[in-house]
């Protein structure tokens, strides 16, 4: 447990142990940045760091046979490891709902909500929390999230999930899949990989998990995080935002931000720390973080590709055919999701777990 103020005690138990997350806190009218909030000043984000003369590829994915678009895609994940695509096929009125969705359900009485807060969910599918690993925290991010995991075969979650929004986060699920697997056969391709058997489908994608993200406006944003930086451990993210901003990534320069700013349909997309482990660093999982807004209640919904809990993740032969040294050993994705949420965001630490 990391050493707090004692002011903290109180908020950290209406918010987490009572699960009333940070939604429950803004709403009890607080005014200023409860102290559990306040990040060290090392780890705000100063406007000085952020650059606006770069900004991620937004690549038109309505042709994604064309090796145009395919050679696009393949060098802003190397370059970037992050890319906004248009034209994606998912329909604009599927995001709209599962936009509508999670304020929806972020907007359910206590009661309502309560009945999935971690802990008292009537299914691991479904879960509502706050921050990233609170107990191990000092400072809490600023932002609630529910989180829904697909796991093959399943027939049974869907009526423990939440009425209120499942589905939309079904239907949105549905539609967005055909996208990442077809975005996953471009860049596996790009490295050589030009078969994906059942097997190996399930190295790659088999248990997506979705969240609906939820940031409260914040009284001083500058103060806290919405989310600390860190990478995604999955192959790929598909993220659907909303139009507030705040969603920031690492430049290419290893330590200024650039913004990512919301275009109306797009999806962004980035490669998760599965991929560049599996790629030998040829793609790469990039740092981001988010900002929480001072008017506006944000929402973001990400998907994960998560390969099965029992994949060997590790660099793939068409990668190392040609003598390449491996940058990283095999390890079990479960190990590696058991790892990363043992312990606070910190950047891209977790890849550490599996580096040579
Ligand atoms: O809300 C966002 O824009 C990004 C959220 C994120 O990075 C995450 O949930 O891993
Ligand atoms: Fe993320």
């Amino acid at each position: 447990m990391p050493p707090r103020n004692p002011n903290s005690e109180e908020v950290f138990d209406f918010v987490v142990n009572k699960g009333n997350g940070i939604k429950g806190l803004v709403d009890a009218g607080i005014e200023t940045v409860p102290d559990l909030y306040i990040l060290p000043v090392e780890d705000r984000l100063e406007a000085s760091e952020v650059v606006s003369v770069d900004s991620i590829p937004v690549i038109d994915a309505s042709n994604l046979d064309d090796p145009k678009v395919t050679d696009s895609i393949c060098e802003a994940a190397s370059k970037w490891g992050f890319f906004q695509i248009i034209n994606h096929g998912v329909p604009l009125q599927v995001l709209n709902n599962v936009r509508e969705a999670a304020h929806k359900f972020h907007g359910l009485p206590y009661q309502e909500k309560n009945k999935y807060w971690v802990g008292n969910s009537p299914t691991h599918t479904v879960t509502l929390t706050t921050s990233f690993a609170p107990q191990a925290e000092t400072a809490l991010e600023w932002k609630d999230y529910l989180a829904f995991r697909f796991v093959p075969g399943d027939q049974e979650s869907f009526a423990l999930w939440p009425p209120v929004c499942r589905e939309e986060v079904v239907e949105y699920m549905k539609r967005a899949e055909p996208v990442i697997w077809k975005l996953l056969k471009v860049l596996l391709k790009g490295i050589n990989v030009k078969e994906i058997d059942k097997a190996r489908e399930y190295t790659f994608l088999d248990t997506p998990v979705v969240y609906c993200n939820y940031y409260p406006r914040c009284p001083n944003p500058d103060l806290t995080a919405g989310v600390l930086p860190h990478s995604d451990i999955a192959t790929l993210t598909l993220l659907l935002q909303d139009d507030s901003g705040g969603l920031y990534v690492r430049a290419t320069d290893d330590h200024s931000w650039i913004h990512v700013p919301p275009i109306h349909g797009a999806l962004v997309i980035n490669i998760g720390d599965c991929l560049q482990i599996m790629s030998n660093d040829r793609y790469k999982s990039v740092e981001h973080r988010v900002v929480a807004n001072a008017s506006n209640n944000r929402v973001s919904v990400p998907i994960f590709a998560n390969p099965g809990f029992n994949a060997a993740i590790g660099p793939l032969p068409e990668v190392l055919q040609t003598g390449e040294k491996p940058l990283y050993k095999q390890v079990i994705f479960s190990d590696y999701l058991k790892h990363h949420c043992s312990k606070k965001h910190e950047g891209k630490k977790t890849m550490d777990f599996a580096r040579i």
